[in-house]
């Protein structure tokens, strides 16, 4: 099947207030994929996915899931999505069984082809079945809300910062079925301020910032971007104004940045400088050095640097 898992086009969003929350975005989710979508707080990806579950209407653009358009075949595209949302909302007198039977009766599943304990054994949660909901701690309903999404069997799902407020071993479970669901043909699409899930997980990530898509590539691209040693030198003396500018201007340097009075904080490229370079050039300069720290950048900077850049 070549067609988009999710398709979406010159999106954008501004709501009643006059926020622009989402400007002209355009990417497709393949099929299959596990997509990591990005960005800071406010970013926009909440809405991005409202817009998806029918929730939010957009100002413009299009979108379709699995084929579907959104607004004209509104059914089959719904059918097609299941969105774990980042709050948790619950009835608190249903018990986890009786919320996903609740669930299979909106999407009018026959009561023979109902995968109500298969979905709680999956999730960790079949002890639990017959408790009530309100007894469950916030890992467990985050968890029953992942099956809550997958009642229906869409072959999307989509995860709104999923391990908000869960713990480690939790987490972990969590990404296991994640996994299981995807090796199984299920995409996945989502958003975590967990840069290392993200890296250890998707297949591929998009980073937006402000409304706007700022980066999309294969997590491995992603991560390659951070190619980017950083080296801080402390000199036997004072770095004065001038010297920043002409002393330490060096065609190897990405940048050179006095941090303290003697301190010198000099980024480079692994693939054209190394370490020994950069302390031999700030040493031709007649300066000894007398300390030094490295340290690799990693996803989080490229994250950074993506979204300080664009911020401007
Ligand atoms: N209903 C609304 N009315 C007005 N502005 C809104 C509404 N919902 C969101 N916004 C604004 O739109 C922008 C994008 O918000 P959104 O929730 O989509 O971001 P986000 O990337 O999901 O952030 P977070 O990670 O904090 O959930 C923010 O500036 C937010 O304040």
């Amino acid at each position: 099947m070549t067609e988009a898992a999710i398709s979406i086009s010159n999106l954008s969003k501004t709501y009643a207030g006059g926020k622009k929350a989402l400007d002209d975005v355009t990417f497709d989710v393949k099929r299959g994929e596990i997509f990591g979508l990005l960005g800071p707080n406010g970013a926009g990806k909440s809405t991005l996915i409202n817009i998806l579950s029918g929730m939010v209407s957009k100002s413009g653009g299009k979108a379709s899931i699995w084929g579907f358009d959104i607004d004209q075949d509104h059914r089959n595209a719904k059918a097609s999505i299941g969105i774990v949302p980042q709050e948790i909302m619950f009835d608190p007198f249903f018990t986890p069984s009786e919320s996903l039977e609740v669930v299979a009766g909106l999407y009018g599943i026959k009561k023979a082809d109902r995968r109500t304990m298969e979905l709680l054994r999956a999730v960790h949660l079949e002890d639990k079945a017959h408790a009530y909901s309100r007894t469950l701690s916030g890992g467990m309903k985050r968890r029953l809300l992942v099956a809550k999404a997958m009642v229906h069997s869409p072959p999307i799902l989509v995860l709104d910062e999923p391990t908000a407020g869960v713990d480690i071993e939790l987490r972990q479970q969590l990404w296991e079925y994640v996994q299981q669901l995807n090796n199984a043909g299920v995409t996945i699409v989502l958003t975590t301020h967990y840069l290392e899930e993200a890296e250890n997980l998707c297949d591929r990530i998009a980073i937006i910032n402000h409304g706007k898509l700022i980066a999309l590539k294969d997590t491995s691209e992603m991560v390659e971007m951070a190619r980017e040693k950083l080296v801080e030198l402390t000199l036997d003396r004072d770095i004065s104004e001038e010297s920043k500018v002409v002393t330490f201007a060096h065609e190897e340097f990405e940048k050179a940045e006095i941090v303290g009075p003697r301190t010198l904080a000099i980024t480079y490229n692994k693939d054209k400088a190394n370490a020994g370079g950069v302390m031999r050039a700030v040493q031709k300069q007649g300066f000894e050095i007398v300390d030094v720290t490295t340290r690799e950048a990693d996803l989080e900077d490229v994250f950074l640097n993506l979204t300080r850049a664009k911020a401007a």
